[in-house]
């Protein structure tokens, strides 16, 4: 059985203005994320990511369908019971949402505190986790003495206290620079890699989509559109949504106003070609251009790793040789398109 299992959940808001429509924030969302695993979300703003996060940790109720986590159906318990679920999920936002006036130690100590740990536990707790997170020399300074993804870090150790199952990260990296990023995005794979905790990443970001993620579900109009492995997502995204958050990391086709450039430097054919995982390698497609005389040049595009398997698009220039004949072998090996 699934961690978090989601059937048909649906939650709306009164309308905006007097008369009008409600506002369907998650409209009919079917979802399972399994124990031990990292699931994306991604979408546009208000495409409704973080309202289903408020469903997923019981902080707001469902209008209908049914949010189970952790085999507990959250629609049917009781505010007692609900705060248990809340304790197995941790939290991590974009603004780090930590208390100024509380030193890391603090901030950490917080949740120990209130769930009644003992003193002794706590410090010993506290100091793991400060280690965990590279920030042992910094437990007596105050947040505003910290970078963004020093914040951060203060941010997943206060959520890993409670020894949560879950740890839900709500555009948890958008407020740092694409370095510190990373250095979360390695953090939070540690955090799921030695404890063994489901992770979902709330994100617009396709990098940290690409680095961290085993699924992807991809959200419009509080609907998932698409959803698959990370790496089938990008190598293959099939909805016009997916397209768009996947080229912004991935090279397809070059748009319009990089052919009117490309096409004053390179006079030839100019083809796309699609190389998958279980498509043709690159030296048997080249190796088919150089037999039919074929001249090629990349003028365009480039491979990409996801989950440990490679794709890519590269756009090439075709001149002299058999062409026709070339691209017709070609277009039995990989995906050719024409770059017009
Ligand atoms: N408490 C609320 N009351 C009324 N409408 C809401 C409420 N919370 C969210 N909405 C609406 O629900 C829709 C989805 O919002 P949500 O915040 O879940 O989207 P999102 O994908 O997380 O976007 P963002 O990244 O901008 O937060 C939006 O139209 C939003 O205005």
């Amino acid at each position: 059985m699934a961690l978090i299992e989601l059937r048909d959940v649906a939650k709306a808001y009164p309308p905006r203005r007097r008369g009008g429509d409600p506002v369907h924030a998650v409209d009919g969302v079917t979802l399972d994320v399994a124990e031990g695993e990292i699931l994306g979300i991604v979408g546009y703003s208000g495409a409704g990511k973080s309202t289903l996060a408020r469903l997923i940790n019981a902080l707001e109720p469902a209008t209908s369908g049914s949010v189970v986590v952790a085999g507990q159906d959250l629609t049917t318990l009781r505010e007692s019971e609900l705060q248990k679920v809340r304790r197995t999920i941790g939290m991590i936002f974009q603004q780090f949402n930590l208390f100024h006036s509380r030193t890391v130690w603090g901030n950490i100590a917080y949740p120990l505190k209130v769930a009644g740990i003992s003193a002794t536990e706590q410090q010993e707790r506290i100091s793991e986790l400060l280690h965990f997170v590279g920030l042992a020399d910094k437990a007596h300074q105050y947040p505003e003495q910290l970078s963004g993804g020093q914040k951060q870090r203060v941010g997943v150790a206060r959520a890993l206290a409670s020894s949560p199952r879950i740890l839900l990260a709500d555009e948890a990296t958008s407020a740092l620079d694409p370095e510190t990023t990373q250095g979360v995005v390695d953090l939070l794979r540690r955090v799921n890699a030695e404890f063994g905790i489901t992770i979902v990443v709330i994100t617009h970001e396709m990098e940290v989509v690409k680095n961290l993620a085993d699924r992807v579900a991809v959200m419009e109009d509080g609907k998932v559109v698409e959803s698959g492995t990370t790496f089938d997502l990008f190598a293959r995204p099939a909805h016009e949504v997916t397209r768009r958050f996947v080229n912004t990391v991935v090279d397809d086709m070059p748009p319009a106003s990089v052919v009117e450039e490309l096409r004053k430097r390179h006079p030839g054919r100019l083809v796309t070609l699609g190389f998958r995982e279980d498509s043709a390698s690159q030296s048997q497609v080249f190796g088919a251009f150089g037999e039919a005389g074929v001249g090629f040049e990349l003028v365009y595009g480039g491979m990409e790793e996801v989950q440990g398997k490679t794709f890519g698009n590269l756009t090439v220039e075709l001149t002299g040789g058999r062409v026709d004949e070339a691209v017709r072998v070609v277009s039995g090996l990989v995906e050719v398109r024409e770059v017009r």
